[in-house]
């Protein structure tokens, strides 16, 4: 379990980019701050493993103050995938993604074979482990960099933003594939996105974010979609306009349209699974 309890940053430069955030990223889930830009979702992000520190308030792991632990080996105890994959250009993709336990003194031949079932984890096949990230497609390069933050085998796993970069359905792609390793694995993920579909698709539960960090609702996304604290969560997720609301087409038969018409899906019988 991760805590927040009234946690606030103030940048040297004078922003507040978090004001008196408190929160719980349960154990084996997936918590999905949900924001637009500039609310301060990478900032609370990078607190947990104190990439950023904390100006005031308190931030557990498991009961324990994180100010409190040695920044070196917490860091290297929690799994870190950003945005753009940020992998070392010079490395090979093997290397990359044993990044970690060769730094904690792992034997190499142990390192990469690890690092080779990683691979088969996370859908690359093995025979790209002596290429460099830029022979790579922005999605390989992606799942190289969920295999990395996985190397170390963390309990808790932090994404920023990780499939930001590649097309939609590539997109579509590495959600399903970190649906099926989180229902495998169940690491405490927290996974930053502005996406509200992606935030849907992945969250157990969802923290969306106004300005400052505020909390304009937690909650699951069928709580959100049923019951929108305010006009902005409504506005965020697509429900202030109807957008969301369906339809049956009148000659559609069971297809359902959407508040512009659009059809986006079939009715079925059966509830769902
Ligand atoms: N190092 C810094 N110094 C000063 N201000 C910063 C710094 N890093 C971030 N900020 C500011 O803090 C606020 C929150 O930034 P943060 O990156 O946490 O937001 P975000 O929600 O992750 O945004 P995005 O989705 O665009 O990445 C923004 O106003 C940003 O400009």
């Amino acid at each position: 379990m991760i805590e927040f309890t009234s946690v606030t940053k103030q940048y040297p430069d004078g922003t507040v980019a978090v004001d008196d955030f408190s929160g719980q990223f349960p154990p084996h889930q997936t918590t999905v701050l949900l924001g637009s830009s500039g609310c301060g979702k990478t900032t609370i992000l990078r607190m947990v493993n104190r990439m950023v520190e904390a100006s005031s308030g308190t931030i557990t792991i498991d009961g324990e103050n994180i100010a409190q632990r040695d920044v070196v080996p917490l860091r290297r105890s929690i799994g870190y995938v950003m945005q753009n994959a940020g992998l070392l250009p010079h490395r090979r993709v093997i290397d990359n993604i044993a990044t970690v336990p060769l730094l904690n003194g792992t034997p190499k031949a142990e390192a990469h074979a690890r690092a080779e079932e990683l691979m088969d984890l996370v859908g690359l096949d093995r025979s790209m482990a002596r290429r460099y990230p830029n022979q790579l497609s922005g999605g390989q390069q992606q799942r190289v960099g969920v295999a990395r933050g996985l190397a170390a085998d963390p309990n808790i796993l932090l994404m920023d933003e990780p499939f930001g970069a590649v097309d939609p359905l590539v997109r579509r792609d590495l959600q399903a594939e970190l649906r099926r390793i989180q229902s495998e694995l169940g690491k405490t993920i927290v996974f930053v996105t502005h996406d509200v579909e992606e935030a849907f698709t992945l969250g157990d539960q969802i923290i969306i974010l106004a300005n400052g960090g505020q909390v304009a609702q937690r909650g699951t996304s069928e709580e959100i979609l049923a019951h929108p604290a305010n006009d902005f969560v409504a506005g965020f997720i697509g429900l202030a306009q109807g957008e969301r609301t369906l339809h049956r087409s009148p000659d559609g038969g069971g297809v359902l349209v959407d508040g512009h018409g659009r059809a986006v899906g079939v009715l079925a019988e059966e509830p769902a699974p």
